[in-house]
């Protein structure tokens, strides 16, 4: 493909880390400074076009920080204060479509264990290419990657054996090359890679500089081969660049400032130790090194803007088919997924048939509360596992992330497959369970609509539960914090269900938690339509006991329909705020590109 010959240069990037009020007081009492944290000093630069860049540096001197930088990732960068300017061929990098024409690969690798690398390519080809043009696109990135031998093999993970770490590193390459970007960036993508596999994958990235891509990434602890490898080199250290030029003579450039390497040791460690802090004199050094690198500002000339990468829209259906396709792919795949959430509804349906069996006597006063009470059990369980099942959500937040940056598809189509795939997936099951309990417990059957709408209630109550699954999965930054959060945002709606506190026990302030309570509308909805037929005057005639009257002695007085509807309500609101949720993620990915866009409208219309 044609767009290659792209030139990077940067101009006065400083990145500081404002320190924290409780920071500040820990410094003043300890007498230490409390301006910013310098992390990188002013530095200017250019790489050429066609050629591979390490950035080496020890660990915390900002090679994460300035590749972010470059490579626009802006929101990575939110909690330093940060100036500079970014060029390419000449023009500030505002000018283009940055994202059409740069690709990231990050350090962790964030694919679909069950799919097989060809699918993924093809999956990812499928939303950005005509559909003529997938095939022989993803077989020449295969071809590229020296993926051929294992493009059938599942990618893999915990749950099942895949293709190797190494091979994971260039499926995730293979999938930012499918756009052909001309500029690729590459966090630490030797990390975790054996000596072997680091290797392979530093002769590819030489291999992508030599078809003319300019390949940046920032390297840990390369051995010797490695750094034989390296085309140019970009040290960090002291909050500067230290050295930035050709691998192959930064021992010489070294040697004439007086630090020789010694001879059979690796060189990368002998620069990293230059540029690490360890005794007395790294102070003078630094300077020594400062002074010999190159203070000139970089001459930046002004070429052709870079063509970029068109994306032919597919349109909102096409995504959402292709979406709902992979996931099905990737969830039916997990075998083993499937096999413990069955083995676990069966064991619950085995542990309530056998506590409750037939238990429910419809006609007598003592059921009442057994039936109250194994309405609300079921009906938790039902939550948990609505709640439970979204967990699968935080890889597919991941890899939306990823796949945002590039802008891949939309955030609304990404929402709606998991609305259409995930949640019928579900509730075949919820149906199936909810269906045999209630013929199982023995609750009322004077009308046969009553266990559809028991049922009907169960499906609803699946629905709301996701909706706070995904909520909270997608609102809130990672796997850890929502697992926290999901019980607590459960307990507090079973405690004001009315099952532990009756409604009119529940002090004013605390009435607003009761009318978010989903399970307080199940609730009284399936009791109100367990009930039904429930004849009050029968049983006064036969007992003096309160319960006489359910319906009074639980405070469950308004309509099933309603109870219903209220429950439908949270349900849609709470998807609403997952989606908004969804949507403000990709909006702070897509900002970035709005704001280029009105940059270049500004330049192009009114200057
Ligand atoms: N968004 C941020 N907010 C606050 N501090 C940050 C942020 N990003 C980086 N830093 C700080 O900047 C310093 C440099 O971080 P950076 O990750 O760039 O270093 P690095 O050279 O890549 O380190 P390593 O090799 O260990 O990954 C660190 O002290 C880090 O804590």
């Amino acid at each position: 493909m044609a767009h290659r010959g792209v030139e990077i240069a940067w101009q006065n990037f400083s990145a500081v880390r404002p320190l924290s009020r409780s920071e500040k007081k820990i410094r003043m009492k300890s007498g230490g400074s409390i301006e910013p944290v310098t992390i990188i000093n002013n530095i200017s630069g250019i790489i050429k076009s066609g050629t591979y860049t390490t950035i080496l540096g020890p660990s915390g001197s900002g090679k994460t920080t300035f590749l972010n930088f470059l490579s626009n990732r802006l929101h990575y960068l939110g909690g330093l204060e940060c100036t500079g300017e970014v060029f390419i061929n000449g023009h500030p990098r505002s000018e283009l479509d940055y994202n059409s024409v740069a690709g990231y690969v990050m350090q962790e690798e964030v694919l679909l264990e069950h799919l097989k690398v060809r699918e993924t390519l093809n999956f990812i080809a499928s939303f950005k290419l005509p559909k003529d043009k997938v095939i022989s696109r993803v077989d020449e990135v295969i071809g590229q990657l020296g993926l051929k031998n294992c493009e059938y093999n599942f990618i893999g993970g915990y749950m099942k054996k895949g293709i190797s770490g190494g091979e994971k590193k260039r499926v995730a390459i293979a999938v930012e090359m499918l756009a052909d970007p001309s500029i690729l960036f590459l966090d630490e993508p030797t990390t975790g890679l054996d000596s072997f596999n680091a290797e392979s994958l530093t002769e590819l990235m030489n291999d992508l500089a030599k078809i003319g891509m300019t390949v940046i990434a920032t390297i840990h602890q390369p051995n010797s081969y490695i750094f034989a490898l390296f085309d140019q080199v970009l040290l960090l250290g002291g909050h500067e660049v230290i050295y930035h030029g050709k691998a192959k003579r930064a021992l010489r450039h070294f040697r004439k400032l007086g630090f020789e390497c010694p001879e059979f040791s690796n060189p990368a460690e002998f620069l990293l130790g230059l540029v690490t802090e360890t005794d007395d004199k790294f102070a003078d050094n630094i300077k020594v090194f400062k002074e010999a690198s190159t203070k000139d500002f970089p001459v930046i000339e002004k070429k052709e803007l870079p063509s970029h990468f068109e994306r032919k829209p597919i349109g909102f259906f096409k995504e959402i088919s292709l979406l709902v396709n992979r996931s099905m792919l990737n969830v039916t795949r997990n075998k083993m997924g499937i096999f413990y959430k069955c083995v676990a509804n069966v064991c619950f349906l085995l542990l309530t048939l056998a506590a409750y069996y037939q238990a429910c006597d419809s006609t007598s006063i003592t059921s009442i509360t057994d039936r109250a009470g194994i309405i609300f059990l079921v009906q938790v369980y039902m939550a948990f596992i609505g709640v439970n099942s979204t967990t699968s959500l935080s890889t597919d937040k991941a890899i939306f992330i990823r796949e945002q940056a590039s802008k891949t598809y939309s955030p609304a189509a990404f929402y709606m497959s998991k609305l259409m795939f995930d949640i019928p997936f579900d509730q075949i099951i919820v149906f199936i369970m909810g269906f045999f309990l209630y013929l199982a417990i023995g609750l009322s059957l004077e009308h046969v609509h009553q266990i559809f709408f028991f049922v009907f209630v169960l499906l609803i109550m699946d629905f709301n539960t996701r909706g706070w699954g995904n909520f909270l999965l997608i609102a809130l930054p990672n796997l850890e914090a929502s697992s926290a959060a999901t019980p607590f945002v459960l307990i507090i709606q079973l405690l004001f269900a009315g099952v532990f506190i009756n409604y009119d026990s529940i002090p004013i302030y605390l009435i607003w938690l009761e009318h978010l309570s989903m399970f307080k509308y199940s609730w009284s909805a399936a009791m109100k339509n367990e009930l039904e037929y429930w004849d009050i005057e029968k049983c006064n005639k036969r007992e003096t006991s309160p319960l006489c009257d359910p319906i009074k002695f639980y405070s469950i007085t308004i309509d099933k329909w309603i109870n219903v509807l209220a429950l439908a309500i949270i349900a849609i609101g709470v998807h609403l705020f997952a989606y908004l949720s969804l949507a403000r993620i990709a909006k702070n990915l897509w900002l970035d590109f709005f704001k280029d866009r009105i940059m270049i409208f500004i330049m192009k219309n009114m200057l």
